[in-house]
């Protein structure tokens, strides 16, 4: 449970209570050799699945990623006299020695936050003046802001004439669509590609590289372009963004700039039969430390990524990584949507995953349905072992929350690859956690998943038992 003491003073004021956000995993999704499951937080149901998907599709090639620029941006308006003063304060601050006293002055006010750049833009007698900092594991706009404050009244020293009239110029640029973000960076840009095999692309997308790449010429690059896009050269990068963002504490506002996304694909390959996808995303603005990710669920869900709290032998690293994944999350989320309009499967796709429980359960819920569970071998053409059964509606209850849990005799259980086994021995021997609550949390599935044997996946399906047909409602894999 989030304590209201950790929220107060910190997160939020006067608060009457909490609004619970689903959190499904989309995963494990193969990024620099290394398999991650990723926590995202919403209420668009498909999208998890669709994320789901694009990670399978990357299962066996991976997603390579690169961190090519850091720095969070600040920019205050300041304003002067007459052009004259304000362009003399404009060469004052790009000089070697006055940037250096004011880097000075910026970098003592944090143990992490380190002055990297200005850039400055002249608009009549106002300066706009971005101060660009590294921030450690932080996302870093209060570091930054305080850094800011400290180095304007240092520049103040010489320009006491110098009107500072608002410490964000909206120069910086804070959550409001903005070019420069999208050209000069903000945060972490950051860098993913792709070779999906054409088998791949087939098998797991349902589409053909030449139809891909067709529709995203279309849509991602000459449509973005009809609309007069600036950073939204993508189908749905702010989907992914903006589910992580909640699950893991970022500020949600800044779904603005961090979703600037550029994706690319091309035929690859000898006969360009595979896929080559990369997406670019010059702005995450992200971290790991302050804000939302000190609160216990969100800090949870940073913990199953491996990212939670500050990085003490590297500074900045969790927070680098954490970027990381967002990006390749997003790569994945490109190619299943992507693969969804090419295929004409969007919509139909939609009305299942948005309309179906409305539609067709409600009333009999807890009577008719029922989930099957399978476990399958691992590897791309799996195949099913013979095993189902059925759970009633409570006990899917917790399955649903990420992983085969089943909830007995006031223990969670784990059905793992083992059960089949044990069953056949006419008993149940999965891992018990002596948990109470009826909710789990990120880290439990992350133990489960640890105690699970990794080389067989789980399989479930969500059926509605009816007396005639067995109606399939969701089904995913673990
Ligand atoms: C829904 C799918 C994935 C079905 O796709 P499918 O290919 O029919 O699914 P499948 O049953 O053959 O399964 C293939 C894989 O998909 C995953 N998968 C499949 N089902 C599930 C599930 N229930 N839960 C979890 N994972 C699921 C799973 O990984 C599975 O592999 P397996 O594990 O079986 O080896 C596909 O049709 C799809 O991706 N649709 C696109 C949906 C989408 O991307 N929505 C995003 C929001 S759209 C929007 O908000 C933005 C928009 C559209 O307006 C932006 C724009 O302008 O473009
Ligand atoms: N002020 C503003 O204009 C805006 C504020 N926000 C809000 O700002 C908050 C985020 O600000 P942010 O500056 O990121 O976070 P915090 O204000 O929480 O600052 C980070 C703190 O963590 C400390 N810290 C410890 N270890 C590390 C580490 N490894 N790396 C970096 N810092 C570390 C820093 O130390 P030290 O004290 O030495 O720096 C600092 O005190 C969010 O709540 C967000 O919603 C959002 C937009 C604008």
């Amino acid at each position: 449970m989030v304590c209201l003491v950790q929220v107060m003073g910190a997160c939020c004021e006067n608060v009457i209570g909490y609004i619970p956000v689903p959190v499904g995993l989309a995963g494990p999704l193969l990024l620099d050799g290394r398999l991650v499951y990723v926590p995202m937080a919403t209420t668009e149901g498909c999208l998890v699945a669709s994320t789901n998907r694009g990670s399978r599709a990357l299962l066996k090639c991976g997603v390579t990623s690169r961190i090519v620029a850091d720095g969070m941006t600040r920019g205050p308006v300041v304003r002067f006299m007459s052009i004259a003063r304000a362009s003399e304060a404009m060469m004052w601050m790009q000089s070697g020695e006055n940037f250096q006293n004011m880097k000075k002055t910026f970098d003592s006010t944090s143990r992490f936050a380190r002055l990297t750049n200005i850039q400055i833009r002249i608009a009549g007698r106002h300066l706009f003046v971005r101060f660009v900092a590294k921030t450690g594991d932080a996302m870093g706009m209060n570091m930054v802001s305080k850094g800011t404050e400290a180095a304007l009244r240092f520049a103040q020293e010489t320009f006491p004439d110098m009107e500072i009239l608002s410490l964000s110029g909206n120069f910086c640029t804070d959550k409001k669509p903005a070019a420069i973000n999208w050209i000069e960076g903000r945060g972490k840009s950051v860098v993913c590609e792709a070779i999906v095999p054409a088998e791949t692309v087939r098998t797991v997308l349902k589409t053909s590289v030449h139809a891909l790449v067709d529709v995203h010429i279309a849509k991602n690059l000459v449509g973005s372009a009809v609309a007069g896009s600036i950073g939204g050269y993508n189908a749905h990068a702010a989907n992914i963004v903006t589910a992580i963002f909640i699950a893991t504490g970022q500020d949600p506002a800044q779904n603005v700039g961090s979703s600037n996304c550029m994706t690319l694909m091309e035929p690859w390959g000898v006969s360009g039969e595979d896929l080559y996808i990369s997406v670019t995303m010059p702005s995450i603005e992200i971290g790991t430390v302050g804000g939302g990710t000190i609160l216990p669920p969100q800090g949870a869900c940073l913990e199953v990524l491996g990212v939670r709290g500050p990085n003490e032998a590297c500074p900045g690293e969790n927070a680098s990584q954490l970027a990381r994944i967002v990006c390749a999350a997003v790569l994945a989320g490109e190619l299943s949507l992507m693969a969804a309009l090419t295929a004409g499967h969007l919509v139909k796709s939609h009305l299942r995953h948005n309309r179906l429980l409305q539609g067709s359960l409600g009333k009999g819920l807890e009577d008719d349905l029922k989930v099957a569970v399978f476990l399958r071998e691992g590897g791309s053409r799996s195949r099913e072992l013979q095993h189902r059964r059925w759970w009633s509606a409570a006990e899917y209850q917790l399955a649903f929350l990420g992983c085969a849990f089943a909830y007995v005799d006031g223990q969670l259980q784990i059905i793992d690859a083992d059960e089949r086994n044990n069953e056949a021995k006419g008993r149940h021997e999965s891992a018990t956690y002596q948990q109470q609550a009826a909710v789990c949390q990120p880290t439990d599935l992350l133990n489960c998943m640890a105690a699970r044997d990794k080389s067989a996946r789980l399989h479930l399906r969500l059926e509605r038992q009816c007396t005639n047909e067995n109606r399939l409602l969701d089904k995913r894999t673990f």
